[in-house]
């Protein structure tokens, strides 16, 4: 049994078959890139395997569990975390505050708003934040963080569940080149020290080659290729259909 498989999953929009019989396994401990064009159903197949959207035909399981039907937070129970292309931070709290709420729904904790809880999970949320290079802005509101921040801080708020995968859906989307590059750095690093298998989308080719250690390819909802970065760069049907070359 595969750590997380996806068997012969398809989804169709009205009469559009946006995935199409899509099988691939994500090894444990792997770093898996999911690469294509735009439209290819990058984020179609994210939203399937985060249980967002419900396949039309097919099954995704992760340790051998059926995910389709399950509501979002019993997928993070059974240890799975995402990010969205889109920041999805609360950005009238603080850094701290976005990664405490984190933890209390993740320790199935009451939130009552009203009653003092700033304390709570001090030391835990100081050690998520200065783990994603935020401890001197935990007491900034997210909404006045640099977009990089604020991505490191989605990252933190991940994290917070102990997730044993990670999907992040073009992790460095909207970011400057230095952003860029010290994002990767830190994804690599955090996933490889916690032990984290992560399946990423993402657009920069020169990111995917950082960080992945399997690619898969996705063209008009199908997966073409699966392979070790090396095989995939010299791929003739990856070449012709993503990377433009006749
Ligand atoms: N809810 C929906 N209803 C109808 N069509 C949809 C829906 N969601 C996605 N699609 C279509 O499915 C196809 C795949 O879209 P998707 O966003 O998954 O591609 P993508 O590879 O993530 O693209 P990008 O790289 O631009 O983010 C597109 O043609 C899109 O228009």
């Amino acid at each position: 049994m595969a750590f997380l498989e996806i068997t012969d999953a398809t989804k169709k929009f009205g009469g559009f078959l946006a995935i199409n019989a899509v099988t691939f396994c994500v090894e444990r401990g792997a770093r898996h890139a999911i690469i294509g064009p735009n439209g290819a159903g990058k984020t179609t197949l994210f939203n399937l395997i985060s249980g967002l959207i419900l396949p039309t035909t097919g099954s995704i399981t992760l340790e051998g569990k059926r995910l389709a039907k399950k509501k979002p937070h019993e997928i993070v129970q059974i240890g799975m975390a995402r990010s969205f292309q889109k920041v999805n931070v609360f950005p009238r709290k603080t850094a701290f505050e976005n990664v405490q709420v984190a933890l209390i729904a993740s320790r199935k904790l009451q939130y009552n708003p009203f009653r003092g809880a700033a304390e709570l999970f001090r030391d835990e949320i100081m050690e998520l934040l200065e783990q994603v290079k935020l401890g001197a802005d935990s007491e900034r509101r997210a909404g006045e963080l640099a977009h990089g921040k604020q991505k490191q801080l989605e990252l933190a708020v991940a994290l917070a569940a102990e997730p044993k995968i990670l999907l992040l859906d073009e992790p460095t989307a909207g970011m400057s080149i230095a952003e860029t590059l010290s994002s990767i750095a830190l994804i690599r690093d955090i996933v490889q020290e916690r032990g984290i298998t992560l399946l990423f989308t993402e657009h920069d080719m020169n990111v995917v080659f950082e960080i992945a250690s399997t690619i898969s390819v996705l063209h008009h909802g199908e997966i073409i290729a699966t392979g070790l970065p090396q095989e995939i760069r010299v791929n003739d049907d990856v070449q012709r259909i993503y990377l433009g070359r006749e």
